[in-house]
């Protein structure tokens, strides 16, 4: 069991609580390990820490930095079995979808460690042909960072590296249900001696560690991902105190078949998009619409798929999907279910909670699919965030869009089609941040911009290259001699 101290200026130090929270193996209730159970005052102590430290943290150059970076992902490629192991014990994801986690972490460490010898402006014709204009880039100062625990190393580090790419220093406050995986992704930035307070751990709960970090005066932006509810508190304080702030959020992301789609390839990507993760992935595919002429043929073929899936312990070697991160998770995909049950929805696999040997304390859920499914059900509307896949009946690729798009979220897409005019129709007319063709709908590429539209981002966008524009602020120089 990891027993983890909040890291602040250099040290892992107690919360002044002098309390401690469990973290819960969903396979089996287990205890994994345990973090601080924060105060305002921790949150105090590590803003401090974060705001002294940028002074001396900006001023370095971009390639020093870099350095940086590369040590920490060197770091982590030596403990990235313990940390996947780590991993999967604490939030279910199969052991090969951790170690691949932990794998990209590495790879983003490395992509913004060269982002520091990248150029950060442009020189711009003045009207006065004396003068030299040209735009740079500043940090934005203290960076708080809240992360969802569906990805505890990828997204802490998509937020971080860029953070501190850029000259900003950071406070991180993990969700608790991962946290002692991302403390573990945190001692290697320790162990990679980054200057005292240039980054720093706080664990506990939203309400206090979480909101006291939006709150602060001292944290000049925010870069939150988890749930709308959450998020959109989050913008309106950060909004009220003038914070810049960065809101990625939830998805209600439809696969769509057409009649011309390889309906092997259809089939065996939509449960990969949709049920790898047990379905807790925002880019998940929830909403199947398929066109009536390969209607019967598709479902026959997913059905198949479905039964062949082994449920259980992701440590397991054979087993290809976990159980639900948590029992409070658990809960809420069972009453989804349900409601599909009660609104009209005819269950096609799966159901209820997965209950074989060796499976009974742990939090699973069945591989379920539904069909019949229309657009005012609750589960072809809200965000399930479990392996839950809705079938829905259309005529035509205009309706097929028209179901697609009837969400309130928009973060990502795909289709399942040969023909290119089909294709292109897609791309241009699907409300998403991210469009998929004859691919599944999750899959996100460090190097590419992520974000949502409509209800799913605060339109801002991460990774690749859109990562400076939350990160920095522009600044125009005029220089005439
Ligand atoms: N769009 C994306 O890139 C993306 C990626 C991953 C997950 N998600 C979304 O995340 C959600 C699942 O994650 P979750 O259950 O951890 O989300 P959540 O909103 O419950 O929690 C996210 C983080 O916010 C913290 N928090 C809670 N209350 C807070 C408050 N009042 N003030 C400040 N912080 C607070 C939590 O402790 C946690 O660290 C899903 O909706 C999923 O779609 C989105
Ligand atoms: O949960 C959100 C991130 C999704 C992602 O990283 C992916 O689909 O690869």
């Amino acid at each position: 069991m990891d027993s983890f101290k909040n890291f602040i200026d250099g040290n892992w130090i107690a919360s002044s609580s002098r309390e401690t929270v469990s973290s819960i193996n969903p396979a089996n209730q287990a205890v994994v390990g345990t973090v601080q159970h924060s105060t305002q005052a921790d949150v105090e102590q590590a803003v401090r820490a974060a705001k002294k430290a940028q002074v001396n943290w900006r001023s370095l150059s971009g390639p020093a930095r870099g350095q940086f970076l590369y040590q920490v992902a060197t770091i982590m490629e030596s403990h990235l079995a313990e940390i996947a192991e780590t991993m999967t014990q604490e939030m279910g994801k199969t052991l090969p979808e951790a170690k691949g986690e932990t794998a990209r972490g590495i790879a983003l460490l490395r992509y913004y460690a060269t982002e520091g010898m990248h150029k950060v402006g442009d020189v711009i014709p003045s009207t006065d042909s004396e003068a030299l204009m040209f735009t740079t880039r500043v940090p934005l100062g203290v960076v708080g960072v809240i992360t969802p625990w569906n990805f505890p190393v990828a997204i802490p580090i998509w937020k971080m590296a860029p953070a501190l790419i850029y000259g900003n220093t950071v406070v991180i406050k993990p969700a608790s249900e991962a946290a002692v995986t991302c403390a573990k992704v945190m001692e290697c930035f320790a162990e990679a001696h980054l200057p005292a307070g240039v980054f720093n751990m706080v664990t506990g709960s939203g309400s206090v560690v979480g909101q006291g970090i939006v709150e602060h005066p001292d944290v000049n932006g925010i870069t939150f991902t988890g749930s709308n509810e959450v998020g959109k508190r989050i913008g309106q304080t950060a909004l009220a105190r003038g914070a810049k702030y960065q809101l990625e959020m939830g998805g209600k992301n439809p696969v769509i078949v057409l009649d011309d789609a390889d309906l092997d390839l259809a089939v065996r990507e939509t449960i990969s998009g949709g049920l790898r993760s047990t379905g807790q992935k925002c880019t998940a595919t929830s909403r199947v619409i398929i066109q009536s002429g390969v209607y019967d043929a598709f479902k026959e073929k997913l059905l198949e798929k479905i039964n062949e899936i082994t449920v259980g312990n992701g440590l397991h070697e054979n087993v290809w999907m976990g159980p639900c991160a948590s029992e409070s998770q658990f809960k809420t995909v069972l009453r989804y279910i349900e409601l599909g049950k009660e609104e009209g929805a005819t269950l096609l696999a799966g159901g209820g909670r997965y209950t074989e040997e060796g499976c009974e304390k742990g939090y699973f859920v069945k591989p379920t699919v539904f069909e019949y499914v229309t657009q005012e059900m609750t589960i072809a509307r809200e965000e399930i965030f479990g392996p839950v896949l809705a079938l829905m009946k259309v005529n035509s690729l205009k309706e097929a869009l028209e179901v697609a798009n009837d969400a309130e979220f928009g973060l990502s897409a795909s289709i399942f089609t040969t023909n290119i005019g089909y294709m292109l129709s897609f791309i241009e007319q699907m409300d998403a941040g991210l469009v998929r063709v004859n691919a599944e709908t999750a899959g996100v590429e460090l190097q590419a911009p992520f974000g949502g539209m409509k209800q799913s981002s605060s339109h801002s966008r991460e990774q690749g290259k859109a990562a400076i524009e939350f990160f920095t602020a522009t600044k125009t120089v005029f220089v005439k001699g």
